[in-house]
C-alpha cells in the first residue's frame, strides 16, 4: 500500500521539518538523490543539461549540476527566469564551472526543475518551446513540469518524464499521471505528513485481500453473487458479468434476467433464472450491464435497491439513476452501493468531471454515499467518508467494448464475499487492469479475452501476497 500526500499537506510537514534542520539541507539532500539517479541514468554518458525555472524546484536542479559537475560530468543549464533564478543553486552552479545557455544542446540527459509543488496549469510558452525540442531522455525533479502536482491533470504542453525523482513522500501525481519510473528520496518528511490523502494499493494488498474457501466454506458461506444484467438486446454484457462473478471467488452465482438462456449456455455453473423475483437469496447484486432502461428495468432495479444487500450498480443502473433519482428511496439506507461511472455516466448522475478526478468522485460518493469508482486509465475509487483508492492501468488494453461489465461482475462477488466496498472496488479495478494487460500481452483483446485472463491475474496477486 502506498500513500500519497496532496501539496499543502507536504508543505505543512516541509515547514515543521525545515523548523529543526539547517537551512538549505532538505534542498541539498533533494537534489543529491536527483544527482545519483543522474548519474544512474547516464550510464557513463557525461553531458546533462538543466532546464532551471524560477522556484526552488530550479534549485534543485542546479544543485543537483552542481553535484554532478563535481564528479566530472559537463553540465549547462537554461534559466527560464535567469532575475529568479535559486540565488544559492545558482552560485554554487557556477563555482563548481556549470555554464548557463540559451538552449540545450547535444546532451545526454535532461534535468526538468522548471515547476514543482507550486506548478499549475501547463508549460508557460518559453519553457514548452524548450520541451519540445528535446530529443535526450528527461529527469523531472519532484513531478514533470506542465502537470498538476495534486490531479496529475494536463490541460497543455507539459514534460513526459522518463523517471521522476521525487522528495519526502509520493504526490497524487505520481499515481494519477504518467511519470515513467518513480523513485522517492527520503527527506525524514514521514513522522510529520499524518494519513495520507488517497493510497494506491499494491498487488501483495489486492492478493491479501482476495477472498478464498476455507475448511470449513461451502459453496453458500462464500457470499452468493446474484447479477442482474443483460436484455434480449445485449445478453453479451450478461455472459460477461456473470462470467466474471464466477471467475472471481468460488462459491455460487445466480443470474436473473432476459439473457438467461445466453447465461446458462456460456456457463452451465451459474443458476439461471428468467425473472428478478425468483432468482432466491444472495448476499450482493450486480445490476445495470446491457440492461436497458425501461420500465421493467427499472422494476429490476428497485427490486435490487431494496434486497438489503450489499450492490454494484452500474451501466444502464447508473443511467436510471440518474434519470430518476425517485429510485434511491427503494435503497435501504445501510444498502452499500458501490457506482461505477464512466466520465459520461458520471456526468448525467453527478455532473461534468472536470480536470480534479479524485473531488470528482468525492463529490459524488458523498452526494449518494456510496462508493464510487470513476473509470479510466487512472481509476480512482471514493468512499462517502473521503478515503480515496487510486489504480493507475500500465497499458490501455481494458478499453475495449464490455470490459466495464467484466469489472462489474468482480466486484459483485468481492462484495458478496463481505469485503468492504472501497476495497472490493479498488481490488477489483486493480485485477481488472492486471488481466487486461496478462491476456493482451502487446495486441488488442476483446472484453472475453480480459475475462479468461482474470484467474491468471488473481493468481498473480496471491503469489505477491504469499
Ligand atoms: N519546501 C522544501 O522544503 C523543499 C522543496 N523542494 C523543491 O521545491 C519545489 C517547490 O518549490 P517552490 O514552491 O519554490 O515552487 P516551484 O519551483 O514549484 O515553482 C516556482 C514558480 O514556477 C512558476 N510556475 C508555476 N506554474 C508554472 C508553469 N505551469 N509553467 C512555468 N512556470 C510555472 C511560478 O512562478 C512558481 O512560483 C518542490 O517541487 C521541490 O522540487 C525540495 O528542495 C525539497 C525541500
Ligand atoms: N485508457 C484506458 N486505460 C486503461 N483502462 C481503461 C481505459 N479506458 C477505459 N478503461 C477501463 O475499461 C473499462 C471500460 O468500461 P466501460 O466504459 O463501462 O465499458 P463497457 O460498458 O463497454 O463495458 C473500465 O474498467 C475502464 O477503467
Ligand atoms: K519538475
Amino acid at each position: 500500500m502506498r500513500g500519497l500526500w496532496t501539496t499543502d499537506r507536504v508543505r505543512a510537514a516541509e515547514e515543521r521539518v525545515l523548523a529543526r534542520v539547517p537551512a538549505g539541507s532538505l534542498m541539498r539532500r533533494a537534489a543529491f538523490g536527483v544527482a545519483v539517479a543522474a548519474v544512474d541514468l547516464l550510464d557513463g554518458r557525461r553531458r546533462v543539461g538543466l532546464l532551471v525555472g524560477a522556484g526552488n524546484n530550479g534549485g534543485d536542479a542546479l544543485w543537483a549540476g552542481y553535484y554532478l559537475l563535481r564528479r566530472g560530468i559537463a553540465v549547462s543549464a537554461v534559466l527560464l527566469d535567469p532575475a529568479r533564478a535559486h540565488a544559492e543553486g545558482l552560485a554554487a552552479f557556477r563555482r563548481a564551472g556549470g555554464r548557463v545557455v540559451d538552449r540545450l544542446r547535444d546532451v545526454d540527459l535532461v534535468v526538468d526543475g522548471i515547476v514543482g509543488l507550486s506548478g499549475r496549469g501547463p508549460l508557460r510558452p518559453a519553457a514548452a518551446e524548450h520541451v519540445a525540442h528535446l530529443d535526450a531522455p528527461v529527469l523531472a525533479v519532484d513531478s514533470p513540469s506542465g502537470v498538476d502536482p495534486d490531479t496529475g491533470a494536463v490541460d497543455g504542453p507539459a514534460v513526459r518524464a522518463d523517471v521522476t525523482v521525487t522528495f519526502g513522500c509520493l504526490k497524487p501525481v505520481h499515481a494519477l499521471a504518467d511519470c515513467g519510473e518513480v523513485r522517492l528520496v527520503d527527506l525524514g518528511l514521514e513522522p510529520e505528513l499524518g494519513g495520507p490523502d488517497l493510497v494506491e494499493l499494491d498487488l501483495a494488498d489486492v492478493g491479501a485481500a482476495w477472498p478464498v474457501p476455507g475448511r470449513d466454506d461451502d459453496k453458500y458461506t462464500q457470499g452468493v453473487t446474484g447479477v442482474a444484467a443483460g436484455s434480449a438486446t445485449y445478453p453479451g454484457a450478461a455472459v460477461l458479468a456473470t462470467g466474471s462473478a464466477l471467475l472471481a471467488t468460488s462459491g455460487m452465482v445466480r443470474y436473473a434476467g432476459a439473457a438467461a438462456e445466453g447465461v446458462r449456455a456460456q456457463w452451465p455453473e451459474a443458476i439461471c433464472t428468467g425473472s428478478i423475483t425468483d432468482a432466491g437469496r444472495v448476499q450482493s447484486w450486480v445490476v445495470g450491464p446491457g440492461l436497458g432502461t425501461g420500465l421493467g428495468a427499472e422494476d429490476v432495479l428497485r427490486t435490487v435497491l431494496e434486497a438489503g444487500v450489499p450492490v454494484c450498480a452500474d451501466a444502464d443502473a447508473i443511467t436510471m439513476l440518474a434519470n430518476n433519482p425517485d429510485l434511491w428511496d427503494a435503497r435501504d439506507p445501510d444498502t452499500p452501493v458501490v457506482l461505477t461511472p464512466h466520465d459520461r455516466e458520471f456526468e448525467r448522475l453527478a455532473g461534468e468531471v472536470g480536470p480534479d478526478r479524485v473531488a470528482a468522485a468525492r463529490r459524488a460518493a458523498g452526494k449518494f454515499d456510496a462508493v464510487v469508482l470513476l473509470k479510466g486509465h487512472a481509476t480512482v475509487v471514493a468512499a462517502p467518508d473521503g478515503r480515496v483508492l487510486v489504480n493507475r492501468a500500465r497499458t490501455s488494453w481494458a478499453a475495449t467494448a464490455g470490459s466495464g461489465d467484466v469489472l462489474s461482475g468482480l466486484i459483485g462477488s468481492l462484495l458478496a464475499a463481505g469485503l468492504d466496498p472501497l476495497l472490493a472496488a479498488g481490488c477489483a479495478a486493480r485485477v481488472h487492469v492486471l488481466a487486461a494487460e496478462l491476456a493482451a500481452d502487446g495486441a488488442p483483446i476483446p472484453a472475453s479475452a480480459l475475462l479468461s485472463a482474470v484467474p491468471d491475474a488473481i493468481r498473480a496477486a496471491r503469489r505477491e501476497a504469499s
